[in-house]
């Protein structure tokens, strides 16, 4: 039976001029109207109101003088003359409140008290609380895209989110970035990290990146750990990344907010929260490509890509003609793909259950990849701490998809796995192999409605750690030699033909999207690195009751990284309307 919380304060205050019962303890602050109030009604909602300490923003004295209250952010005023007995002493606590689909807004509640010690051991009791929670941020580094999206994030940021920092006593050095990449950099190299408890991305998904590349490739230079080894173990970071949505899509904040709002934002990184993510590394050989969050898709989600960013003169509609497109081109590619699969955890793609807030798979499967790397650092016999059976497929593919979350967007609300964790050291690998068209389209179909978009012949999804592909124009002479015995001549004129695209056949490669930007190599070895990174934020809540329940899909609706992730999926809202 869980133990009632030992009271720190109780007093009657006043709320609206009605007397409330009011207690702080150090999880809850609780107002309870009076029953001796004249207007009692013991079952109105706001009659009775509990905030965890936890979501408190601030405390702010105030005076109240014949019902008109004077604000004073920090210091105490003596009111001149005037009748004493009129005077009472008074304060606000700024606090958290739900609102709709997971938006988060500023509110406060006024409270007035008979006596002026009374009031201030009000306000010092809260604050105590307050600075006790050590999980706060108090100094925060923060990039401002001017750029992104609208062009909207200095002022998004100089309106909405500087003043709640202002108010949870947070200070801040900020950075507008002067060009691509800036941020990156300076994160690199410049950025005095020991002084700071966290970084804020104001920008989208372009931006955020920028950020974790910055830090987690510090955070290895500083560990002594080599960025372009592939095998070895990254270190992971200690400082937590918020994002203040404020590009065209902000993918990675809807995923992980439930909602791109500046202020919902801003106020997750004020109270502390903490969700750790997944980052995959992704190599080509011995060098260093780029780190992935979200998606990482060859062949149709690789084309639609490549094909969109010659199009960037027609804005967004780009992705659904450049989806259109690649579905009527129908393109295949053959290569291998490697894979390990992961081993010991809770969890399929095929589940019913969704990444949320608190989420027990994440949990359980981080905690057993944390024991195997440790396990792996004292036993030095092993020779990787992922050791276990690399399976091989090859075949003809439409695409290839490595998807570390949901990556749910207006046009797939599912996502394209969604059953994907954010945090428990996992991606899926969906294959889908060479099919016709109408089953591909009757696949991608399924991203929009109840079915299973898994639960086809030609669609295998699995749950890795690490996997690997080589194009098949990458394989090496055995390899192709040994494929051409087990086909049988035949094999020999569409090689050519493969191998000479002048003959206009079909295309040879497709190129790998990886969180919306095109990668420099096909062949290329990825690795899940389990909770490489912290977010300020704690994952999407569970509806509230101000949930629209009439509509399982209303908390998904958002863009994500330019459609670029999922781009391609365009098309299906012309069918199915
Ligand atoms: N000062 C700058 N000038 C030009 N480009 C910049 C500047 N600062 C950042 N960038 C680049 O702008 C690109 C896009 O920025 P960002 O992601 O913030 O907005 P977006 O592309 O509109 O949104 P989203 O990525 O969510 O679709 C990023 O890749 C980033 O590297």
């Amino acid at each position: 039976m869980d133990r009632p919380c030992r009271l720190l304060l109780l007093s009657e205050l006043c709320v609206r001029n009605v007397a409330y019962d009011v207690s702080l303890s150090r999880s809850l602050l609780t107002w309870k109207r009076r029953a001796s109030s004249p207007v009692y009604r013991p079952f109105r909602a706001s009659v009775n109101r509990s905030v965890p300490v936890t979501e408190i923003i601030s405390v702010r004295e105030e005076q109240w003088m014949n019902g008109s209250d004077q604000k004073d952010d920090s210091s105490w005023k003596k009111i001149k003359g005037g009748d004493r007995s009129d005077c009472r002493q008074a304060f606000t606590v700024l606090y958290v409140e739900r609102c709709r689909q997971h938006h988060w807004r500023c509110a406060e509640v006024n409270f007035t008290c008979p006596d002026g010690v009374l009031c201030q051991n009000w306000v010092s009791s809260i604050r105590e609380q307050l600075a006790s929670i050590s999980a706060r941020p108090r100094n925060l580094l923060v990039y401002i895209n001017p750029y992104g999206g609208k062009r909207q994030g200095k002022r998004i940021y100089e309106q909405k989110v500087a003043p709640l920092f202002a108010q949870a006593g947070i200070s801040t050095h900020v950075i507008v970035t002067d060009y691509a990449n800036h941020a990156r950099d300076h994160l690199k190299t410049d950025a005095d990290l020991s002084k700071v408890d966290g970084v804020v991305c104001v920008g989208g998904d372009g931006m955020f990146s920028e950020i974790i590349h910055g830090l987690v490739w510090r955070t290895q230079i500083d560990n002594g750990v080599d960025p372009n080894c592939p095998d070895e173990d990254l270190s992971p970071c200690s400082h937590r990344i918020g994002i203040i949505p404020a590009g065209s899509t902000d993918c990675i904040c809807f995923a992980t907010v439930g909602t791109n709002d500046p202020v919902t934002s801003a106020l997750h990184i004020i109270v502390g929260d903490s969700q750790p993510m997944d980052v995959c590394s992704v190599h080509h050989h011995n060098m260093f490509l780029r780190y992935s969050v979200s998606l990482l898709g060859y062949g149709f989600y690789g084309d639609v890509l490549t094909d969109s960013e010659r199009k960037r003169w027609m804005g967004p509609a780009r992705y659904d003609i450049s989806g259109l497109k690649m579905f009527l081109t129908h393109h295949y590619y053959e290569g291998t793909v490697s894979y390990l699969p992961a081993r010991g955890i809770i969890g399929t793609p095929r589940d019913a259950g969704r990444c949320r807030y608190g989420c027990a798979v994440c949990q359980h499967n981080g905690q057993i990849q944390s024991e195997r790397a440790e396990k792996y650092k004292t036993n030095e016999d092993s020779e990787c701490a992922d050791d276990g059976e690399w399976r091989t497929i090859r075949g003809k593919f439409l695409a290839i998809n490595a998807a570390s979350m949901s990556c749910a967007c207006p046009r797939s609300p599912k996502g394209l796995s969604p059953a994907a964790h954010l945090a428990d050291g996992t991606t899926d690998l969906i294959l889908v192999r060479k099919c016709s068209r109408f089953n591909f389209l009757r696949h991608l179909l399924r991203h929009t409605n109840k079915d299973d978009q898994f639960d086809l012949a030609f669609v295998e999804v699995h749950r890795v750690v690490r996997f690997r592909f080589t194009p098949r124009y990458c394989q090496s002479d055995s390899d192709l030699e040994l494929d051409l015995l087990e086909n049988g001549k035949r094999q020999i004129f569409s090689q050519i033909c493969r191998d000479h695209p002048a003959c206009g056949c079909t295309r040879t490669n497709s190129s790998w999207n990886c969180d919306g930007e095109i990668l420099t190599h096909t062949a290329i070895d990825v690795r899940v690195h389990c909770r490489l990174i912290k977010l300020f934020a704690r994952g999407i809540e569970e509806l509230q009751v101000f949930a629209d329940l009439s509509n399982p899909c209303a908390d998904v609706e958002y863009c994500d990284r330019k459609l670029r992730s999922s781009a391609g999926l365009f098309f299906m809202s012309l069918f199915v309307g």
